[in-house]
């Protein structure tokens, strides 16, 4: 599914009703049937009481189609027009006609007041927000920041079409005045701003429905950012063959480990086994191999010569290092050696390198090498480490995320894996996936050594490198999630959790997609 800027969904409009000729007013009737068909569940006939507020665009059109549904429903619902009537104008007024003849009446702010407005508000269980849509420019003049001020303090649940009102569709420039919704219901193609930070906290829950605007007016923006769902990875995990061996499923090296971090070479090795590496060989300081090996039974074991109980050097001949399919290095190393192995590896080893952790801290040293390296490298970053990575303030880097990890990736020719809330996988190709699954649960130590068992797992069994990366993160998220669905809380849940619940994960999206398998 396309994730799309303001300017594109504008495009993708355009061309639907100038090309291939799907009037307007229709589409505006489906977006307003699409969205009361998607919060009816949430309201009660005989208790709710609805507001519907409605501004000078099309957003302001969907909102006449809303209210006049609404009202052949049986439910109560008074209707507010911001702007003066004249004002209303193309399609918006064709709705606004159509819900005059159909017999309804609307209030008009210029006859009233913010005070006569708001004390009717006071009494309703739903503000149906339909203000401002993703023709939004420049900071929210009045009557609208007024009124988005007021709506903001209501108690109600507030249902925001298409997008929250002031909220720029785009979400990086600076938020002024916008509604917070409990609830947003958005238009055939979810807005970028739905990713981005803080612009994110602005939606409450987001639902996307189809308003039958067809796959060929998509296409034609040529948009590189998507959502990766459940669906894309019920449809892309790996079968296995009846006639496979351990062979046919990858060999993993992950490189892991200091004296004072043993557990995440265990994690990352346990989550690679989990999801279905054939042999998962782990490279450790030579003093801590007894403590890990007795956590892990699966595993074979390589050991590095170590200095103030971190790896010094890898000791693998090129031989050795070859016989691998995938190599991850970096959970747990530590950060006292110089990393000199990580450019040996860089070098040496022309399959699949995946780098987090500490990895990514001495990476910063051979980004020149990184640059030239012809094999895939797949970097997992969480926002700190990627702001250290490129030399930039935090801040800059959430507030532009999809645009520095596009730039970094494309540069560097890598897989850049931007973790976080909606982790942002970018190809070298400049096509950025985003993922759904996860919750705050995953903000913990050890989750980010569990990824990067499951990238190299994955990425050893599936073609497809960005499918097995985004999957990867996907099935991490989903643990989490069915976790906390299950008797955790986002508190409770521990690294090691998520991979013990791998395998109901796991089944219960393939019995839940089994179509596809
Ligand atoms: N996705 C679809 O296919 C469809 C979407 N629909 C809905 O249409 C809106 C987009 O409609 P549009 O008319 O382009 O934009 P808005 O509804 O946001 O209104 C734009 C007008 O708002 C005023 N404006 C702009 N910026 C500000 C501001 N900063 N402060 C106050 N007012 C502002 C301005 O009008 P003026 O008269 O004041 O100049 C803009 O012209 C989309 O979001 C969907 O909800 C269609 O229904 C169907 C298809
Ligand atoms: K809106």
């Amino acid at each position: 599914m396309n994730v799309v800027t303001g300017e594109e969904m504008h495009q993708i409009d355009r061309y639907t009703i100038e090309e291939i000729g799907l009037k307007a007013e229709l589409l505006m009737e489906n977006a307003g049937l699409a969205f009361v068909s998607s919060i009816l569940h949430l309201m009660n006939k005989k208790t709710a009481k609805i507001a519907v507020l409605i501004g000078v665009g099309n957003n302001g059109g969907d909102g006449f189609v809303i209210s006049r549904s609404l009202l052949e429903k049986g439910y109560q619902v008074d209707v507010w027009l911001i702007p003066p009537v004249k004002k209303v104008k193309g399609t918006a007024r064709y709705h606004m006609e159509v819900f005059k003849k159909c017999g309804y009446e609307f209030t008009s702010y210029e006859a009233i007041t913010c005070e006569d407005l708001v004390r009717n508000l006071k009494g309703k269980t739903h503000v149906i927000d339909a203000m401002l849509g993703t023709g939004l420019v420049g900071p929210l003049r009045q009557p609208y920041k007024e009124i988005i001020e007021q709506v903001n303090q209501l108690e109600c649940q507030i249902i925001s079409v298409d997008l929250p009102s002031g909220l720029p569709a785009n979400g990086n420039s600076c938020i002024t005045d916008a509604i917070k919704a409990s609830r947003t219901i958005t238009l055939q193609c979810p807005k970028l701003g739905a990713y981005t930070f803080p612009s994110r906290e602005y939606y409450g829950d987001l639902t996307i429905v189809d308003i039958g605007i067809p796959k060929l007016a998509i296409k034609q923006i040529d948009s590189e950012r998507f959502l990766w769902t459940e669906e894309n990875v019920a449809c892309s995990l790996p079968v296995r063959k009846p006639s496979s061996h351990k062979g046919s499923h990858g060999k993993g090296l992950i490189i892991a480990g200091s004296r004072t971090m043993t557990g995440a070479p265990i994690l990352t090795a346990k989550a690679c086994h989990r999801l279905g590496a054939g042999l998962v060989t782990l490279a450790l300081p030579d003093t801590i191999i007894n403590t890990v090996a007795s956590q892990l039974i699966e595993s074979t074991f390589h050991l590095c010569p170590s200095v103030n109980g971190e790896i010094n050097s890898l000791n693998l001949d090129d031989e050795l290092m070859n016989r691998f399919d995938a190599i991850a290095v970096g959970p747990g190393l530590g950060r006292n050696n110089n990393g000199e192995f990580i450019e040996t590896l860089l070098h040496d080893f022309d399959k699949p390198i995946v780098i987090d952790a500490d990895g990514l801290f001495y990476l910063k040293d051979f980004l020149t090498i990184l640059a030239k390296r012809k094999g895939t490298t797949i970097l997992t970053p969480h926002l700190g480490e990627f702001a250290y990575l490129i030399n930039e303030p935090i801040a800059k880097v959430e507030k532009n995320r999809f645009q520095v990890s596009r730039d970094f990736a494309v540069k560097y020719g890598v897989y850049l894996v931007l973790k976080g809330p909606y982790t942002v996988v970018t190809t070298p190709g400049g096509q950025q996936f985003i993922n759904t699954s996860g919750n705050p649960s995953l903000a913990k130590g050890g989750s980010g050594d569990v990824l990067t068992g499951m990238v190299l797992a994955l990425l050893m069994q599936q073609k497809d490198l960005q499918s097995a990366i985004s999957n990867s993160i996907f099935l991490h998220g989903m643990a989490a999630d069915y976790l906390i669905s299950h008797e955790y809380s986002p508190l409770s849940v521990m690294a090691s959790d998520l991979i013990n619940i791998m395998p109901k994960v796991l089944n219960s999206i393939q019995n839940r997609y089994h179509k596809y398998r």
